[in-house]
Parts: C-alpha cells; structure tokens; sequence
C-alpha cells in the first residue's frame, strides 16, 4: 500500500475550476429551481470529491487486459467514509457516493439555533472505525463555523483522527472558527464569500442551503 504526502495545505483550499466557478454561479441566482440546485450541487459535489479524494493510499494488483498481464493500480480498502452534516449535507453526499460508492457514509444531525447561532446535535450515526478512516465531512456551508466545528468536535470525541472539511461557500469568520478549534483539518472550500450578515447568513451567499435543496420554506 502506498500513500502519497498529503497536499492538504493549512490555509484552506479554494477550488477555483472554471466549471465549479460557472456551477456555483448558477446556484446563487435566486431563480434558480430546487430541481436546479440539487443538480447543480451533485455536480459540485462530483468535482470536489475528486479533490478530496486526492490523497488516499493506492495498492498495486495483478491485472489481465485484453492483450497482456500487467500491474495496476487500485484503492487500497475502504479507507475513507464520508460524514454528512444533516440536512444540507445531504445534497453533497449523491455526488461522492457515485464515485466512491463503496465508502461508509456517518450522519451528524445538528440546527444553528436562530439566536445564539450555536449548533444544536439532534442525531448521531456512524460507520465503525472511524479512528482508522479518512472521515471527509461535508456540509455546503461553513457560515460562523459553528455547525462544522461541533461536529468535527463530535467526530473527534468518537475516536477520528484524520479528518478533513469540504464546504461550497465560507467565510473568512468560518475559516478563522476552525482554525481556532480544529487547526489539525484541512478546509476545501469552492469560494470564501465576503462574510456573515446580522442573521448569520453567508453574504453574497446562496441562501439557506438547506431549504434551497429540500424546497422548504
Ligand atoms: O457555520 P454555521 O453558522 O454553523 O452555519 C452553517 C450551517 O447552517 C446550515 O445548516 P442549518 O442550521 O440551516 O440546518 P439545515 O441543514 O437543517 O437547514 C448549513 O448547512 C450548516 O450546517
Ligand atoms: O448563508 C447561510 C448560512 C448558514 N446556513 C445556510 O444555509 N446559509
Ligand atoms: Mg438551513
């Protein structure tokens, strides 16, 4: 089994693809249709899974081709699983599942309260042996970093070790959260937008990602 060097740096990693660029800009737009924005974050999702994926460790088998045996490359095991932050994690996990389907999948549920802005943990579920999995945790929005930083907590409490953050949209207050509280996690990130309003929410931003996806509201 083989493992690259991580190329996880410690600031966060801005995807800034062409692609993800004109995706997410299609998803801001206020007339875009939750049919719309389901697609749209599938298709996010799908890019950057292949970025967060980037790193896991490789083993060598024998194959045969059509015309010859040879040495190939595959996925060394179930190494990585994917945690979702309920709900609007949700809409990321369809992507990554199409292409690492046989990866675990956890469920943190937890609601910002409106006031405070805390994260509030209403469920808990995950694969075994997270202490020895890649945990990639997904959630669209890293607003206050309240909800990503609870739950990185929570994992963490559980016995993960490698764990690393892929979001749509931040902030610098978000980004500025998990350092403070989870230095050791890597941030994947499609933009850091200009910062929070009054209400916690991520300006220019998409909206709630949560009632955008699910049509709620
Ligand atoms: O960084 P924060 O300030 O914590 O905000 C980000 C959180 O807010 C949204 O969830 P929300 O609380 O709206 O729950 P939902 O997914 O059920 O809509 C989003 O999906 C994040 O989990
Ligand atoms: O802008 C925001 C902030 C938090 N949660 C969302 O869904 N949107
Ligand atoms: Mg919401």
């Amino acid at each position: 089994m083989t493992t690259q060097p991580s190329p996880f740096a410690s600031s966060p990693i801005v995807l800034d693809h062409p692609l993800i660029r004109h995706k997410l800009t299609r998803l801001r737009k206020v007339e875009t249709s939750t049919a719309g924005v389901r697609r749209l974050v599938r298709e996010l999702s799908l890019l950057m899974c292949y970025e967060a994926t980037r790193d896991l460790p490789m083993e060598t088998v024998e194959i045969t081709t059509p015309l010859e045996t040879m040495q190939a490359e595959q996925l060394a095991g179930p190494d990585v699983c994917f945690i979702s932050i309920l709900r609007a994690g949700n809409g990321l996990l369809d992507g990554m599942l199409d292409l690492v389907p046989f990866a675990p999948v956890g469920h943190i549920g937890l609601y910002r309260d409106p006031e405070t802005l805390e994260a509030v943990e209403y469920y808990l579920k995950l694969p075994s042996q997270i202490s020895s999995r890649r945990c990639v945790v997904v959630d669209p929005m890293l607003a206050t970093g309240h909800s990503a930083a609870a739950a990185l907590t929570r994992l963490k409490e559980k016995g993960a070790k490698r764990l690393l953050f892929v979001c749509l949209l931040s902030t610098p207050e978000g980004i500025a959260c998990l350092k403070e509280h989870h230095p050791d996690v890597p941030v994947i990130t499609c933009a850091i937008d200009r910062g929070l309003d009054e209400h916690g929410y991520i300006r220019p931003g998409l909206g709630d990602a949560g009632d955008r996806l699910f049509g709620t509201k």
